[in-house]
């Protein structure tokens, strides 16, 4: 029986402008995993401010970045979807000797294509077991569990529900360490090493934690494996959270404050790492690359570098090669 393993992210809009972005925020923001406020009071926050306003804004920011990387790929349209339809065609490439029985293909949960429609295409064609894989090295439920939460609505009404394997989470996988440590020696060997590291991760709402999200947790567990793997003193790194959205407070310390107080405290160089995003995206190349070293340029700091994702590095196609082979054990021939 061949088995399908689908590659999932977040999703990005179809064309860089206003009409694109809204179409998107639509689909995303109104997930109730990602918004937590109750229903009746974000849905008139969302129609009545978010969507009218937010996509005008934000649009220049994607056209900014279409067609752009942080690596040297050359790179058509959204480099978030360019890249994860990379790495399904490299993973299936890597795969294709070894385990000739897996077929790999991608998906996003918000936008195009979609998980529905991926599904559907592949049991058309016969197949019928899946693995499907959140590129989300740490698990949250704002993430990982709204692509669990559309496998579960996909098959709500069938009596005949495939075989499904999930993928949960890789936060200290050894090869996912190995492969973000390989990342930033490459630039130390090559330039020398910065002051310091700043590993700087989405996100999320401190209220999810406190109520048993365990992002944060996972999250300071690979800054905690990755530091031990480059051999960094507790003085050379700093975890800090990107990409706050509305008035709640998020996870601290912020990426935008701290690299302003580093910058005002005159720090002469920061290397910058973002180890939740296993593709380069708005989030990377515009809020990272842009943003913040405007901030930390403006208020007094040095030399400012960011790391790329891992994108499609061949030790991270590698990393997929393993957790697709440990999730999907090769059955022994007769
Ligand atoms: C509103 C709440 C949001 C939560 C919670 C959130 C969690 C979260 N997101 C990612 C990864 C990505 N987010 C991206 C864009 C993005 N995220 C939010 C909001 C939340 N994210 C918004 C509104 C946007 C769109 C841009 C904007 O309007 O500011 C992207 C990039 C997509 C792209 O097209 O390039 C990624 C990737 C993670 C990993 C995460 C929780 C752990
Ligand atoms: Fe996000
Ligand atoms: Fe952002």
């Amino acid at each position: 029986m061949s088995t399908a393993v689908i590659l999932m992210n977040l999703g990005t809009p179809a064309e860089p402008t206003a009409r694109g972005v809204r179409q998107f925020l639509g689909d995303f923001l109104s997930d109730p995993r990602v918004v937590e406020i109750p229903r009746p009071l974000w849905l008139a926050i969302l129609y009545g401010l978010v969507l009218p306003l937010r996509p005008g804004k934000i649009a220049p920011a994607y056209r900014e970045i279409w067609g752009r990387s942080a690596d040297g790929e050359a790179v058509e349209g959204s480099p978030i979807l360019h890249y994860t339809r990379r790495q399904a065609e490299l993973l299936q490439q890597r795969l294709a000797d070894t385990r000739p029985d897996i077929t790999v293909t991608y998906a996003m949960t918000y936008g195009k294509p979609s998980l529905d429609s991926v599904v559907h295409r592949l049991r058309r064609q016969g197949y019928e077991s899946f693995l499907v894989f959140p590129l989300y090295p740490q698990y949250s439920a704002t993430t990982t569990a709204a692509i669990y939460d559309r496998v579960a609505q996909i098959y709500r009404n069938s009596r005949d529900v495939p075989d499904i394997s999930l993928v949960h989470d890789y936060y200290r996988h050894p090869h996912y360490i190995r492969a973000l440590a390989a990342s930033v020696r490459e630039l130390w060997d090559r330039k020398g090493q910065a002051d310091k590291l700043l590993l700087s991760f989405h996100g999320i709402p401190r209220a999810n934690v406190t109520k048993g999200d365990p992002y944060y947790r996972q999250c300071h567990e690979t800054a905690e494996h990755l530091a031990a793997e480059l051999g960094l003193g507790g003085d050379r790194w700093q975890v800090s959270f990107q990409s706050r959205f509305g008035k709640a407070e998020w996870l601290q310390p912020y990426t935008d404050k701290t690299l302003i107080e580093w910058g005002e405290k005159g720090l002469s160089s920061v290397d910058v790492l973002c180890p939740a995003f296993s593709a380069d995206c708005l989030e990377t190349l515009e809020e990272i690359s842009v943003e913040n070293r405007a901030n930390f340029i403006d208020a007094g700091g040095g030399q400012y570098r960011y790391i790329p994702a891992l994108n499609i590095r061949p030790d991270h196609i590698e990393m997929l090669a393993t957790i697709v082979g440990e999730k999907l054990p090769a059955k022994p021939r007769r």
